[in-house]
């Protein structure tokens, strides 16, 4: 029942109790974002990293803190449905005003599923959908973006302009040198073409930061085209600036915020005009995936959640057991139509995995919080998740019976006369190709090739997805990532052809495993002997045992040989573990190297 009046003054206290935790939290992320800023100036690597690591937490935090504080000093919980009818209202109120209120009206949402028991708290009391526009919200502080206008032959000038309104301390080894670099790149794009009256540069006003690296983002805008591009700015090894490569193009701009990187720092007043812009950029990414990338996850998984929600009410098609090798401590479903797999922890493991739920969960935390190297899924995780039942294949309900019984309720949840599939823990992550049926795919071509055009595309395909596998193998061990479980099938193709790794339940720091080689044979008896006769420790590792595993076939053992033969090597891992412990920090960068300006004295780049 929607209220008459809004009567209660311990309504008003709570909703007001609600928007200062929220403000609170805002106020500490924002700072923890801008000091960014300082961590690039000074080169404080390992301090970028940790901040990104420990910002994740800021959420949860200030969440509790605000639950502990509305139970203490209200009673919240206690209070009637008629005042939290009127929380609701006088919240709205306060939010009309506000730069962040998609934000705030989530944190609402946490704060009150938190107090209310769920049979509660029906859709009445919480945001299913935005009650606040986010549009034409005007920063009082800088403002979102800022516009620049060159001529042909003023660009050099503009681009030294812009790169001074970001204000940073310190010194360029050569800004001129760069701006003239950047001006003749965007001219080459407009080469032939008339400069239009509106030729002009729009940049988001702050920098994205992340590990090493800080990135200008914009667009260039000339008559009716519209680029995208970003200039990533790097230290040299004197500590001067330097821009390392223009990227330009959406696919460019996809692979600087993929789900399987690190989010980025930004100083934000107003976040969803910076969504807005970075949409302009990227329409096919979905709005809750820029949220994430910004570091604001918690709203990047509840606009999932209702695109989901908004997606089923759309499709008829439904949940199924994932295509390709079953799991053996997760089981993995999703939905045809629907680009996003679904992940639940198994009850039960076969004796070889020596784990616990706890003990996986952990490994998916670590993963969300390290620098994930554009060759980890990034996953999204909820609790009790409700799912149409009728939409379920009976296949994969008794899979959930028989392996997950402990995560599977079934009943009207809502009592709302609808049942529904109530799943107590999900990882829900980007559905890939699973490697080992794409290179299946590959080798089926081969075998019967329509034409010798076929074959010659599938041996590419097979080869560059083999160089991809290793790629990512060595990028993750520049982040002090050891995958553990190296088969094809705990690897997927990405849309734009990258390769991601995505079981994460044996994942171990590269400097926490011992790279051994096989012992020699100590007699006849060793050698001949089909058992490991040498004694090995848990966290021993043999790379020249990975071998039988992966090279079966001869078209992936010659692209693997020819490129990745050291990751046979234990004195490859070796190396780079000792770098890793000497304090070395390799950055893994979104570009191909192909993209970069050349340097002297530049950074170590992958
Ligand atoms: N993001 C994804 N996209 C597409 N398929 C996926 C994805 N994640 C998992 N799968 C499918 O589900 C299977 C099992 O997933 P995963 O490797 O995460 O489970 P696991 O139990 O950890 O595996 P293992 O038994 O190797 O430890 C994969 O082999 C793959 O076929």
């Amino acid at each position: 029942m929607f209220p008459q009046r809004l009567d209660s003054p311990l309504a008003y206290d709570i909703a007001k109790a609600m928007i200062d935790g929220f403000n609170r939290h805002y106020r500490l992320f924002r700072a923890e974002s801008a000091r960014a800023k300082h961590r690039f100036e000074t080169a404080d690597w390992h301090g970028q990293q940790r901040a990104q690591r420990e910002r994740i937490e800021f959420y949860d935090l200030r969440v509790n803190e605000a639950v502990a504080r509305l139970e203490k000093e209200f009673k919240a919980g206690d209070q009637p449905m008629e005042v939290w009818h009127q929380v609701k209202l006088h919240f709205i109120g306060l939010l009309v005003n506000h730069h962040q209120p998609e934000l705030a009206e989530s944190f609402f949402n946490s704060v009150t599923t938190k107090i209310l028991h769920r049979a509660y708290f029906q859709n009445d009391f919480i945001f299913v959908r935005p009650a606040i526009s986010t549009e034409y919200i005007e920063p009082r502080g800088a403002p979102t973006y800022r516009p620049y206008y060159p001529s042909q032959a003023t660009l050099p000038d503009i681009i030294e302009q812009m790169l001074d309104d970001f204000a940073l301390q310190g010194s360029y080894a050569n800004k001129r040198r760069d701006a003239e670099r950047v001006a003749h790149v965007i001219l080459n794009r407009f080469h032939q073409v008339k400069l239009r009256a509106n030729f002009q540069l729009q940049v988001l006003s702050g920098l994205f930061y992340r590990n090493k690296g800080a990135y200008v983002v914009g667009k260039i805008m000339n008559g009716f085209t519209e680029i995208p591009f970003s200039l990533p700015i790097l230290h040299d090894t004197h500590g001067k600036f330097y821009i390392d490569a223009a990227l330009f193009g959406e696919d460019d701009l996809q692979m600087l915020f993929s789900f399987a990187r690190a989010y980025f720092m930004v100083d934000m007043e107003v976040p969803s005009a910076w969504v807005q812009f970075l949409r302009s950029l990227m329409p096919r990414k979905p709005r809750a995936e820029i949220y994430n990338a910004l570091g604001l996850a918690k709203q990047g998984k509840t606009l999932f959640y209702r695109d989901f929600l908004s997606h089923l009410n759309y499709s008829s098609d439904r949940f199924r057991i994932a295509p390709g090798i079953k799991g053996m401590v997760m089981l993995v479903f999703d939905l045809p139509s629907f680009p996003f797999v679904f992940k639940v922890i198994k009850d039960f493991y076969p004796p070889q995995k020596d784990t616990t739920r706890e003990q996986i969960k952990g490994k998916y935390m670590l993963v969300k919080q390290h620098d994930r190297v554009g060759r980890m899924a990034d996953t999204l995780e909820y609790s009790n998740v409700g799912f149409p039942l009728d939409r379920f294949e009976p296949e994969l309900i008794e899979e959930i019976r028989k392996f997950a019984p402990s995560q599977l309720e079934i009943g009207d949840r809502d009592g709302n006369g609808e049942m529904e599939v109530v799943l107590k823990h999900v990882y829900i992550e980007r559905r890939m190709i699973p490697l080992n049926i794409y290179l299946q795919e590959a080798f089926d071509t081969l075998a019967h090739p329509e034409s010798p055009a076929q074959a010659r595309r599938a041996k590419d395909q097979l080869e560059h997805a083999v160089i991809e596998y290793g790629n990512a193998i060595k990028d993750m061990v520049a982040a002090n990532i050891f995958p553990g479980d190296m088969l094809w099938k705990n690897f997927g193709v990405t849309r734009g052809g990258k390769v991601v790794f995505y079981d994460y339940d044996e994942i171990e720091y590269v400097t926490d495993c011992k790279f051994r080689k096989v012992p020699t044979p100590r007699n006849e008896e060793d050698e001949m002997s089909g058992e490991v006769w040498y004694s090995v420790g848990p966290k021993d590792v043999f790379p020249e045992t990975f071998e039988p595993f992966l090279l079966g076939n001869k078209d992936v053992r010659a692209a693997f040989m020819a490129h990745h033969a050291d990751l046979l090597d234990a004195a490859f891992w070796q190396h780079h573990k000792e770098r890793i412990q000497a304090g070395q920090m390799l950055d893994v960068f979104p570009y191909e190297e192909s993209q970069r300006f050349q340097h002297e004295g530049h950074a170590t780049h992958f």
